[in-house]
């Protein structure tokens, strides 16, 4: 008999860094050969073309998978199954599998899933890793600063902060068995130790917590922890299992639509309207790739609440259209309209 294919599952909420430690992962992946399997939100697969866009000889195109749907814990059966069914009937079967899930994804229904009959005996997971960004965390973000989240009830009593965010950063958290705490680099000293006394109340005693910057945590650390988590599910289950007794459950409680802007502002002027239109419109991410007027090369978008990136990635490619595609996320209901209106009318201005 083969011995099982270790799997690491990466989650974390929207922008808190997955994307980046499974690139650093590759890049220091030590001679181990890796498939990944990625899962988005939002239609138009900007992680898969972040890792492909990094050049890097261990980021090779068949290792890469894209799950088609947006959420891999609605999709178990139909997309999930079958995926890890194809890997494992490759002749060269990887050493290690590593899934990134979708920042929005409940991590519990895809932990269960190892336990399904078609694959059990074949892989089992060697940890479930959550990515946390301590930048949002300090700024009190989501729910898990709860000083933060009072001050603003305070501030409105009609809001209604009892957040689908909140529920799924801890369902996020008590999934763990380690935490990378990651973007220490935005973050002083104290804040950070306050940012993990509170990552502590919602995690499950004994997880570890690691800080790191741009997801640079070792590969030894990271892969390799033998936790085969599906026999451990005890303490982790989510708020909607404990509430519904392990029903469906619902993502009508965020949505994502993507959009294409003919290429025309300058990189200024368009950064400067992604992030009015973010502010304005509470869009909690945003991504995608721009064609900005005379570049060679693509402008890689990333906005994370109110903080957005940007970066040259790599030359456009023959046949490849120039425009500026972009996915936006937010809590539902998004106002669709207004913001492709807001986003659209600096290029038409251009
Ligand atoms: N300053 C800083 N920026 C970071 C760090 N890690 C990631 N980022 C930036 O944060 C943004 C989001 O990073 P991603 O790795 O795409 O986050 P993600 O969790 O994969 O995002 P989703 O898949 O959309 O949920 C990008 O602009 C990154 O460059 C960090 O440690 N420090």
């Amino acid at each position: 008999m083969t011995s099982k294919i270790p799997t690491t599952v990466i989650t974390g909420f929207l922008g808190a860094g997955k994307t980046t430690l499974v690139r650093h992962l590759l890049a220091h992946a030590k001679g181990k050969r890796i498939a990944l399997i990625i899962n988005e939100f939002g239609d138009i697969g900007v992680d898969k073309d972040v890792l492909a866009g990094c050049g890097d000889e261990t980021c090779r195109e068949e290792d890469m998978i894209e799950l088609a749907n947006g959420c891999i814990c609605c999709t178990v059966a139909d997309d999930f199954i079958p995926t890890m069914k194809q890997i494992l009937a490759r002749p060269d079967r990887p050493d290690h599998i590593v899934i990134e899930t979708s920042g929005l994804a409940l991590p519990q229904p895809l932990i269960r899933a190892f336990n399904w009959p078609e694959i059990k005996a074949e892989v089992t997971i060697d940890g479930v890793v959550t990515v946390a960004d301590a930048a949002a965390l300090a700024e009190g973000r989501f729910a898990a600063n709860e000083e933060a989240v009072d001050a603003q009830r305070r501030l409105d009593e009609m809001l209604d902060h009892e957040t689908p965010l909140g529920e799924l950063f801890e369902d996020q958290m008590v999934a763990a068995d380690m935490i990378v705490l990651n973007k220490t680099d935005l973050v002083d000293p104290a804040a950070l130790q306050a940012v993990e006394s509170e990552l502590k109340k919602h995690m499950r005693k004994g997880t570890q917590i690691v800080r790191a910057a741009n997801g640079h945590v070792d590969t030894i650390a990271l892969l390799g922890l033998g936790m085969s988590t599906e026999d451990n599910l005890a303490g982790r289950e989510s708020h909607h299992e404990l509430e519904h007794d392990g029903e469906g459950h619902e993502h009508d409680d965020f949505d994502s639509f993507s959009l294409t802007i003919p290429s025309g502002p300058g990189r200024d002027q368009l950064l400067t309207a992604i992030a009015d239109t973010i502010a304005t419109h509470d869009v909690l991410r945003l991504k995608g790739f721009a064609a900005i007027p005379g570049a060679r090369a693509r402008l890689a978008i990333q906005a994370v609440g109110p903080r957005v990136n940007a970066y040259f990635d790599r030359d456009w490619q023959e046949g490849e259209a120039r425009e500026t595609r972009l996915v936006v996320i937010g809590e539902s209901p998004l106002a669709r309209d207004a913001i492709e209106a807001s986003l659209k009318k600096i290029a038409e201005a251009a």
